[in-house]
């Protein structure tokens, strides 16, 4: 890895690995969850809010940071993590996926992507070598390689054009990110659900050489089974000694057959999405505070959760804060979701370092098909 980059792996129970990132920013240990800050905040969640989750780690995007504030403006004002007052390791996607996805007039060639703007309807113009400048003038410490993420459902002639020109655009944001001390820079394997070419494209990742390895292309509709068949063979086409990410997973159960898979980093919009619409997940499953049947419950939300909305408030309360539409709502729910996202994590970080990942998993499971929530 990149120097004043290491990843040490502390155990392996199957193919489920726990580990640690050193980056000079902190550690981020593994399996890591990372909350998503797209625009430069955790929507409802103050940074120090964030931390107390237990996050070593978060996600921002390029797409959204170019368009507003821009990175020109954020690196004048001293780079994303003084901006946002968030210290800590910082991801960024590279953009593509968020262009294809997000924006309007989208135009794509060899050299980029041009796009107008979802915000203003202004033109922009993404390459391999700008997002390397946007991702190095906002500062952030894991830079993710420009690709282009095609649109399921596609016939896998598609998939493989897409997939080679993501390869041929990974080399270029090699290049253009150059040697960066104390900064990586992570090439994303794409391939559809062909494992030909996840195997072409994971080859020719490593070949280029990467501080860390992304499985992209995932999590846009496939559904789980397709995942996890995806997930069956390719983080171990990836080196063992680099950190793998899963781009976009996901629901608990996503998050824990991933792990189990060898996956070692994954981000999620759910919970913070999920939690401003009433939405809470817990060890027993769903519960959605929006329905009248909480009217009058004095329980917590999660009886064993230490959360302050399970140390506070009662569902009642949660009802009403969500149906009046409280602000305070999207901050406890997603409070709470984060906070369980990361025990989840870290019940499985202690489980592989114990060998019991397999007994963790069964309770894992267990508590949610028991419902009674
Ligand atoms: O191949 C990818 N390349 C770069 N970024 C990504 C982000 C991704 N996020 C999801 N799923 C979560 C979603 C978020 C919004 C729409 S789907 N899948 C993803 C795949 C990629
Ligand atoms: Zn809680």
């Amino acid at each position: 890895m990149a120097t004043g980059f290491s990843f040490t792996l502390h155990a392996t129970d199957g193919r489920a690995r726990t580990g640690v990132i050193a980056t000079p920013r902190g550690e981020i240990r593994t399996p890591a969850f990372m909350p998503v800050g797209t625009a430069g905040t955790v929507k409802a969640m103050l940074p120090e809010s964030v931390r107390a989750t237990g996050a070593d780690i978060l996600l921002g995007n390029t797409y959204h940071l170019m368009l507003r504030p821009g990175a020109e403006r954020v690196a004048r004002l001293g780079g994303l993590h003084r901006f946002m007052n968030w210290e800590r390791p910082i991801l960024t996607d590279s953009g593509g996926f968020q262009v294809m996805s997000l924006s309007g007039l989208r135009k794509l060639t060899e050299e980029g992507v041009t796009f107008s703007s979802h915000i203003d309807g202004s033109k922009h113009h993404l390459t391999p070598e700008r997002s390397m400048e946007i991702q190095k003038l906002l500062g952030s410490d894991i830079v993710m390689a420009f690709d282009e993420c095609p649109a399921l459902p596609a016939a896998d002639e598609a998939v493989a054009a897409s997939m080679r020109l993501s390869m041929r655009w990974a080399r270029r944001s090699r290049e253009s990110f150059g040697d960066r001390p104390g900064h990586a820079l992570f090439g994303i394997v794409q391939g559809g659900v062909s494992r030909d070419l996840r195997e072409e494209s994971a080859a020719a990742l490593t070949a280029i050489g990467f501080d860390g390895y992304a499985v992209g292309g995932l999590a846009v509709g496939e559904g789980q089974a397709a995942m996890f068949g995806v997930l069956d063979y390719a983080p171990d086409l990836l080196p063992e000694d680099r950190p793998r990410y899963l781009m976009g997973v996901g629901k608990p159960d996503d998050i824990v057959g991933a792990v189990k898979r060898g996956i070692d980093m994954m981000d999620c919009v759910l919970p913070s999405r999920s939690g401003r619409t009433g939405q809470a997940w817990t060890r027993r499953g769903q519960v959605n505070l929006r329905n009248a049947r909480h009217a009058d419950d004095p329980r917590p939300l999660d009886e064993e959760c230490q959360c302050p909305a399970c140390r506070g408030y009662s569902r009642a309360y949660l009802h009403h804060v969500v149906r009046a539409g409280e602000m305070i709502a999207g901050m406890l729910l997603t409070w709470h979701n984060l906070h369980y996202f990361q025990e989840i994590m870290a019940g499985m970080r202690e489980a592989i370092a114990a060998g019991q990942f397999e007994d963790w998993e069964r309770g894992f499971h267990v508590l949610r098909a028991e419902g009674d929530i």
